[in-house]
């Protein structure tokens, strides 16, 4: 066969680079992050142990962990320029759209921003662990003109970043799930924002850039925008039977229903979506509303009956976050923000190991003699 006829749309099923950063292991069932199953590791380890991992290949210590945790919240600060520029943004813009500015003006203040070396990548890439839970937080505050919010270094991270984008100290509880919920968001080997990210970096772009590219490509619906789209959903409808009749009369329209479906488990339910399903359960159960549960499982029942598809992650993080009562607009650059680690170990490693990703296109215009 011509080499230019091996063409997969969607690019399903091609190899796009070597990696020892992740793995969907479909056979045996793991994501396997730097040879941990990321599903194992979520019972006893929290986020923080996963950015470590991601970007130091190996589980930290207990020392190791409290001076990463005491740094990142360190690094939360940011120049004042971000506000300023968020606060020229109109109205309607998406939180989405303001991570994106924000962490491109991040750029102009990094005064090594040509060095790739790993050192300064890796450094880079702690400070924007700090400094993007504060862009999410705040450029939402300044579109919806609320008073901006600083960061509590007495709370460890992720308390600290459920504190900054609701305002209030979580409950233990709350504060597992919300860790749990990061670090199930933290890496998935290649989506199409950790691709985009490579592709970026591989032309030697900087972290920013790549960054700023994978989040305009983690708010498309089909992939981190769905999970907004999927409380949209279960709002629409309020009650279980009338979400059943909003699926099948969508169905029948075919359309596509968010939450559902997965590039790499299409005949599976996602293994993430399965622990943030017990952790919907276990909110609803001690808020004393078990509504959203029982919505949610009869939609996955209907989706498996009548599509023989399963639930992805964004299905049951949505009504997670809405039980923490967090704001609607805030889910999927609170997915980026979690996603920040494996996106930033992915450049870095992009960086270190480069080839200038140009891929080749099967022609079917047409040709003209002059
Ligand atoms: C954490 C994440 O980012 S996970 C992804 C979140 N995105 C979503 O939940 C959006 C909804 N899901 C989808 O659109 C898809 O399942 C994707 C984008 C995730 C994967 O897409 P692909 O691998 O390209 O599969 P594709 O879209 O071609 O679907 C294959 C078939 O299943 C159907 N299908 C796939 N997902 C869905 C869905 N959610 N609802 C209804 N039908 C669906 C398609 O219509 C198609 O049917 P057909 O062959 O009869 O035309
Ligand atoms: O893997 C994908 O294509 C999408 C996804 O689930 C993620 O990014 O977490």
């Amino acid at each position: 066969m011509n080499e230019l006829e091996k063409f997969s749309p969607g690019l399903d099923g091609v190899v796009a680079t070597e990696t020892s950063i992740s793995y969907l292991d479909t056979i045996q069932e793991e994501i396997v992050i730097r040879g941990y199953d990321l599903i194992e590791l979520s019972k006893s380890v929290s986020y923080v142990d996963i950015i470590h991992l991601l970007l130091e290949g190996r589980l930290p210590d207990q020392s190791e962990k409290n001076s990463l945790e005491t740094s990142m919240l360190e690094r939360y600060e940011l120049p004042s320029a971000v506000f300023e520029v968020l606060k020229l943004l109109p109205e309607q813009t998406h939180a989405m759209d303001g991570l994106r500015t924000g962490i491109s003006v991040l750029g102009g203040y990094d005064h090594a921003i040509d060095d790739r070396s790993m050192l300064v990548n890796k450094e880079r890439a702690y400070r924007l662990l700090g400094q993007v839970p504060s862009i999410v937080a705040n450029s939402y505050r300044i579109l919806t003109k609320t008073e901006m919010i600083h960061p509590d270094k007495n709370l460890p991270y992720s308390a600290n970043f459920f504190f900054m984008v609701t305002g209030r100290k979580p409950s233990p509880i709350e504060e597992k799930i919300f860790d749990l919920s990061l670090l199930l968001y933290s890496e998935h080997e290649m989506p199409n924002s950790t691709f985009t990210a490579r592709v970026i970096a591989s032309t030697q772009s900087d972290l920013y850039g790549a960054l700023t590219g994978a989040v305009a490509s983690l708010k498309g619906n089909l992939h981190g925008g769905a999970n907004e789209a999927v409380m949209h959903l279960l709002l629409e409808a309020g009650t279980i039977s009338k979400f059943e009749e909003l699926l099948r009369t969508k169905l029948s329209n075919k359309e596509k229903i968010m939450g559902f479906g997965h590039r790499v488990y299409m005949k599976k339910m996602d293994p993430r979506a399965t622990m943030m399903k017990g952790a919907l359960q276990q909110l609803c159960h001690i808020k004393g509303n078990d509504l959203l549960y029982h919505m949610c499982e009869a939609g996955e029942r209907i989706m498996e009956r009548e599509k023989g598809l399963y639930p992805n992650l964004d299905y049951y993080a949505a009504p997670v976050y809405w039980m923490l009562e967090i704001p609607i607009p805030l889910y999927t650059p609170i997915f980026f923000a979690a996603r920040t680690a494996g996106i930033c170990a992915h450049v870095l490693e992009q960086h270190a190991q480069n080839r200038l990703f140009r891929p080749r296109v099967k022609y079917v215009g047409e040709r003209h003699v002059l």
